[in-house]
Formats: C-alpha cells, sequence, structure tokens
C-alpha cells in the first residue's frame, strides 16, 4: 500500500451517465483505497472538472467502447474496470446493430481488453431485463437468481444485455497478461430512480402540462422492482472491492440489484416521488382499456417505421414498453449480501427523499439539464 493506503487504480465506462455519476461519486466517498478514478464515456460531464483537485486524482478520458483501441489505452495499469457504457434505448432511438455494437462488441472490447493489459477485475453493469420479462409476458414475481424463468427475447436492448451478461461470465477465470485469471461478475440492477433520472423528470414535467395529473395505464397490481442509483452504485463498490478475496464464490456470478424501496406497479412507485412534488395519480385503475392503449402503441411504432427515413418518431408508449410496464418483474433477495456482505447505503426514505429533492431543483427548468 502507497500514499496512506490509496494505490488501486479503477476506470468506470459510462461514468457521465445517470448511473455512472452516482457510481463516480460514490467510489470517491467510500473507496478509501483509491488513488486514480478514470471516468471513461462518449460524452464527458463538465461536473467532472470540480473533482480535482482531490485526495483522488479524477482523470476523464473520452473514449468509444466501441474502439478496441480507446479501450485498451484507457485500461492500461488498471486495477478494477466497473463496465456501465452503454446504449438504453427500448424506445427504438437507435439501429439495432449501433446497440448490439456498443452493448455486446462493447463488451468484449473490455474483456478483450482486461486479457492484453493485466487488468485482473471486471464489474458489469447488466440488467433485469438480461432476463425478463420474456415475450411471453410472463410474471417474474419477487423471484431471485435461482428462479427458474424462460428467457427470451427479441428486442434489441435486452437481447444485448443478455449477450453481454454471458461474455462477461464466460470469461471469469481467462487469463491475464502476467498470466493471472480474470474474475468477472454482473450486477443486474431493476428499474433505478434517484437524482439524475431524467425519466422521472420527463412524467414530473409531463404532468406538470396537465394540471398536475399523471393518468393512471398500468393496474396498481402489477408490481415493478425498483433501486435506488446510490444503493446500485454501492454494491458495485463492495463487488469490486470483494471480487480479488472472495474469487472463488462471486467469480463468474450475476447478483440482482436490490434495496428497500417498496415492490409498487411503475407508476405508483412514481407517485412516491412525485407525489410530495404536487402531482397526482388520477384514476384507481386504468383510464383506458389495454385494448386502445395497444392500439396506440401499435400506432406509435407505425409512424416511427413510417417517418425513420425523415426522422426519428418516438414515443414513450410502444408495444415493447407497453408489455414491459405491464409485465410484474421483483426481486426478493439476500445473493449479494451472503457473498459479499451487500446492506443498502440508503433506507427507502432517504432514498425518495433525495431524489424528491432533485426533482423539486428543477421544478420550472424548461428542457433537460446538465446535472451539477
Ligand atoms: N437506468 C436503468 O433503470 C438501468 C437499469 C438496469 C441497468 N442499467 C444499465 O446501467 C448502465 C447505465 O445506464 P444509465 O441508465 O446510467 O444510462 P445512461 O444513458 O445515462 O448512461 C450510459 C452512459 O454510457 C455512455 N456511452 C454510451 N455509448 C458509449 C460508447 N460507445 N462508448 C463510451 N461510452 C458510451 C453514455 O454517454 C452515457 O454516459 C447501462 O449499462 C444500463 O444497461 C440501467
Ligand atoms: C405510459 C405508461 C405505459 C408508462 O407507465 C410507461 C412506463 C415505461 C416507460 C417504463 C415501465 C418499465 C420501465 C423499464 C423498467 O424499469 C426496466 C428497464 C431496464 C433497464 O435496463 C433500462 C430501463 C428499463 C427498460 C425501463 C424503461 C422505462 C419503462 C419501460
Amino acid at each position: 500500500m502507497t500514499d496512506g493506503g490509496r494505490d488501486l487504480v479503477y476506470l468506470v465506462t459510462g461514468g457521465c451517465g445517470f448511473l455512472g455519476e452516482h457510481m463516480v461519486r460514490t467510489l470517491l466517498e467510500m473507496e478509501p483505497r483509491l488513488r486514480e478514478l478514470r471516468v471513461f464515456d462518449l460524452h464527458l460531464g463538465p461536473w467532472l472538472e470540480a473533482l480535482n483537485p482531490g485526495p483522488v486524482q479524477v482523470t476523464p478520458i473520452q473514449g468509444d467502447v466501441t474502439r478496441a483501441e480507446d479501450v485498451v489505452a484507457a485500461l492500461a495499469g488498471a486495477d478494477v474496470v466497473i463496465h456501465m457504457a452503454g446504449l438504453v434505448d427500448v424506445w427504438g432511438l437507435n439501429d439495432p446493430e449501433i446497440i448490439y455494437r456498443v452493448n455486446v462488441q462493447g463488451t468484449q472490447n473490455v474483456i478483450d481488453a482486461c486479457v492484453q493489459t493485466g487488468t485482473r477485475f471486471l464489474v458489469y453493469t447488466s440488467s433485469m431485463e438480461a432476463l425478463g420479462p420474456n415475450t411471453k409476458g410472463h410474471p417474474f414475481y419477487r423471484g431471485n437468481e435461482d428462479t427458474p424463468y424462460e428467457a427470451i427475447h427479441t428486442q434489441p436492448y435486452p437481447r444485448s444485455k443478455a449477450q453481454a451478461e454471458r461474455l462477461v461470465l464466460e470469461a471469469n477465470g481467462r487469463k491475464v497478461r502476467g498470466g493471472l485469471p480474470l474474475v468477472t461478475c454482473a450486477l443486474r440492477p431493476t428499474g433505478i430512480y434517484g437524482e439524475g433520472h431524467q425519466l422521472m423528470l420527463d412524467f414530473y414535467r409531463n404532468a406538470q402540462c396537465t394540471g398536475g395529473w399523471l393518468f393512471r395505464t398500468i393496474p396498481a397490481s402489477v408490481e415493478h422492482g425498483r433501486v435506488y442509483a446510490g444503493n446500485v452504485a454501492w454494491m458495485h463498490v463492495l463487488a469490486a472491492r470483494e471480487l480479488g478475496s472472495r474469487a472463488t464464490t462471486m467469480g463468474g456470478q450475476i447478483y440482482f440489484c436490490y434495496d428497500d424501496s417498496p415492490y409498487k406497479s411503475y407508476e405508483d412507485f412514481n407517485l412516491e416521488i412525485l407525489g410530495p412534488c404536487g402531482i397526482r395519480l388520477l384514476g384507481t385503475r386504468p383510464l383506458l382499456p389495454y385494448f386502445l392503449l395497444f392500439l396506440l402503441a401499435i400506432l406509435n411504432a407505425f409512424l416511427q417505421w413510417l417517418l425513420r427515413p425523415l426522422v426519428v418518431y418516438t414515443a414513450l408508449i410502444n408495444p415493447y414498453t407497453l408489455s414491459l410496464a405491464n409485465t410484474t418483474f421483483t426481486v426478493h433477495t439476500d445473493k449479494a449480501q451472503r457473498h459479499f456482505d451487500y446492506q443498502p447505503l440508503y433506507g427507502w426514505e432517504e432514498s425518495r427523499d433525495r431524489t424528491v429533492s432533485w426533482v423539486k431543483t428543477r421544478k420550472g427548468h424548461p428542457g433537460p439539464l446538465p446535472r451539477d
């Protein structure tokens, strides 16, 4: 150990995204062995500049995970890589080939760079969607990492997350430069919320345009797993910290991300955040019958197809998001606690209050804001 115990170099890919910013800030606050934190992203955030000078050297690296040379250069000399970079797209914004290139090929590039440079520890941010909901709409009710479930994907995003996750788990044990084994694991967050969650802000602003009302479109009985970004980041810190000493237990494993956030429908959960911001949810049951919502979803998909040569038209409701929103998918597990002593860093009330405070600071501001 050098410099008061600070001798580790971490790389976070996608470090300027919604989850990535929580990851960077949590590492700086909670990882005492950190000497250098490399933040790798296609788009670097201005907030990074304020992190230097400090006890940890923060190194912004503008790069593209689809370019192998960028990843090798960023990884050279790093001890740990937390791979979060990806295209989160269930709205058809990106061509499926682009999603594959970033999410799958980009992950392969990270693995190959670990082997080439000798970086031994890789934590991958997968997703609940690597498992489901599947195309048959089978519910996953408070399941865990061992619950049998038929993972069937046709959509580009969930398929890419499943493929990338498999690459990471299969890479566990590969020899890296220097002859020691690569140790990998994959963390599967459910729907993440927290400061910087643009979609929550979109719901807030949509409601402001309709007099403070959101209209229920999903039955309250459909549970959707949600987890606070700060707790997801904290689970990554602990997984990265313990991979070395617990390689036999953790290597090649998947872990759902969980905390004490309540089991609710997607819309009822959002109301936990938006209610204190003055928003109300109209209806105890969906205000429109499912078949009308499905017709709207089909219409949106048709318009996207029709307009694609001219403009990328996207809408919140498409056949996939409507199906996803209407399929119960919640987790109940303690595997991360059993394997590497994970406990949520933030309780439910604090997770909620931190998110509510953030939404309120965005009150009245037009359009997306750079997060400070
Ligand atoms: N948001 C959620 O609810 C959720 C849930 C489960 C898993 N995840 C996973 O967490 C990770 C982060 O998601 P997020 O919600 O923060 O998304 P985000 O879009 O806010 O962040 C993704 C980051 O990756 C970067 N990136 C994209 N393409 C890149 C490339 N080619 N090279 C380098 N960087 C690139 C983006 O610039 C962005 O900063 C993703 O892997 C996602 O699949 C997200
Ligand atoms: C208009 C209604 C139908 C409205 O309630 C639609 C909600 C819809 C936009 C969200 C419902 C479920 C969300 C997804 C889920 O939380 C899990 C995800 C996996 C993660 O890796 C990325 C985000 C997401 C796909 C998330 C996206 C928004 C929803 C589809």
